[in-house]
């Protein structure tokens, strides 16, 4: 049959896909309407706001996320043109311009129909996947009481343990290992560092069975990390110590969260005599504020304090073979909807992610519609 397409590059149902991240400011005038978008309603204490918007006003005001998005797109674009995969891609946000609702409005006057969604946050987690599903909830909300014709968003798996995702993180590791001086670079410790949550949102993290003990949260976490540190002890026959470890830390004082932060992970390994420390963000896609700061900034100067010799390993960023998963993510999940069967790439002991949120899936603490789940209220 001659018109029949070649699976591998047809993304059919799906007629464009989008890029949905956190957003952040452009300049400093941005940098206290952007928190207040980040924290509308959730408490944040104001002392922790005022001190996160210095973070932002040390880098004049610029959060670094949007041109590590405006980098993924055009990533995304070039890998789809060189695979003859013609689909358009569109990018929103959750907390600043360009808006998740203006750019969905945007797609349907364009006449997309059915939109295939991929999220810059890799793990389950109500901040990471639901808080997503309530925005894309929300913004079709808003189309409909323009009177538009609603498309379908159906959200892309979580990519974790997508080699597309580890491999590039390895081979981070690897150049920060070397970056060492020779002598520390074997006795070297990894700590994997992703954003510390509420204790009570990592239990309630994934479908209900994976709830408790962290839930999918620290599991998904934990998996990624066992993979980096076999394949790095794979490539330079050394089984580097590591653990996972936390930053980012907000909310009140006597709520608890996810610890140990950073910071005292630097000084207790200080203390236990380890010689260096790699800082693996494998919480993070990109180079962003979290990264920039917490990390670079904060984590360095307690690491010169300590005169411990640290490095941090590179994020996923643009890499090319995180736009190539990001394709075979579309691709397969496209076969799915066809009810076509297709390999569903992933590493490690944790398996593929499920496609649909099961209902119960990350609860938020006051339930909000959500979109592209198996409770969403949309078709
Ligand atoms: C799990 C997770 C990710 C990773 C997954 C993902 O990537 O989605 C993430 C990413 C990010 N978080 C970011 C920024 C902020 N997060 C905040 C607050 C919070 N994050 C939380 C969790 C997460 N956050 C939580 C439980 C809170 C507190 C309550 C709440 O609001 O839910 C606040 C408020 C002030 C503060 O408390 O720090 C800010 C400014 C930026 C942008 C950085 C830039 O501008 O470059 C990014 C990528
Ligand atoms: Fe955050």
């Amino acid at each position: 049959m001659s018109d029949q397409r070649d699976p591998a590059r047809d993304p059919a149902p799906y007629d464009a896909l989008l890029l949905l991240s956190f957003g952040g400011p452009e300049g400093p005038d941005d940098v206290v309407p952007f928190l207040e978008n980040v924290t509308r309603g959730r408490g944040i204490p104001t002392e922790r706001l005022k001190e996160v918007g210095q973070h932002y006003f040390l880098f004049g005001g610029v959060s670094p996320i949007n041109d590590q998005n405006r980098a993924l797109l055009q990533a995304l674009r070039k890998d789809f043109a060189e695979h003859g995969l013609d689909l358009p891609v569109y990018w929103g946000n959750r907390n600043w311009a360009p808006y998740l609702t203006d750019v969905l409005r945007e797609m349907v006057r364009d006449g997309r129909r059915r939109i295939a969604v991929l999220a810059t946050s890799a793990y389950a987690s109500y901040s990471g996947c639901r808080q997503y599903r309530e925005n894309l909830a929300d913004a079709l909300a808003a189309l409909e009481a323009e009177g538009l014709d609603l498309p379908r968003v159906d959200k892309l798996r979580h990519y974790f343990n997508h080699p597309g995702f580890v491999r590039p993180m390895v081979d981070g590791v690897l150049a920060s290992l070397a970056d060492l001086p020779a002598e520390v670079r074997d006795s070297a410790q990894l700590a994997f560092t992703t954003h510390s949550i509420p204790t009570a949102a990592a239990d309630a993290s994934g479908p209900e069975e994976e709830h408790g003990e962290g839930g999918a949260y620290v599991r998904q976490h934990l998996d990624v990390a066992r993979l980096i540190v076999d394949a790095v002890r794979e490539e330079t026959g050394v089984q580097h110590p590591w653990e996972l470890v936390y930053q980012s830390r907000s909310g009140a004082p006597h709520i608890p969260w996810l610890e140990p932060d950073i910071c005292d992970h630097l000084e207790e390994r200080r203390t236990a005599g380890a010689p260096a420390v790699v800082m693996v963000p494998v919480g993070f896609v990109s180079d962003h504020m979290e990264v920039l700061y917490d990390l670079d900034t904060e984590a360095m100067a307690r690491a010169a304090e300590l005169s411990l010799p640290v490095r941090r390993s590179a994020t996923v960023g643009a890499d090319p073979r995180f736009a190539a998963a990001v394709r075979e993510l579309l691709l397969e999940r496209a076969a799915a909807e066809r009810g076509v069967p297709a390999e569903r790439c992933a590493l490690g002991a944790l398996g593929p992610s499920h496609d649909l949120c099961p209902v119960g899936c990350c609860p938020a603490r006051t339930p909000k519609p959500a979109a592209a789940g198996a409770d969403s209220p949309f078709a």
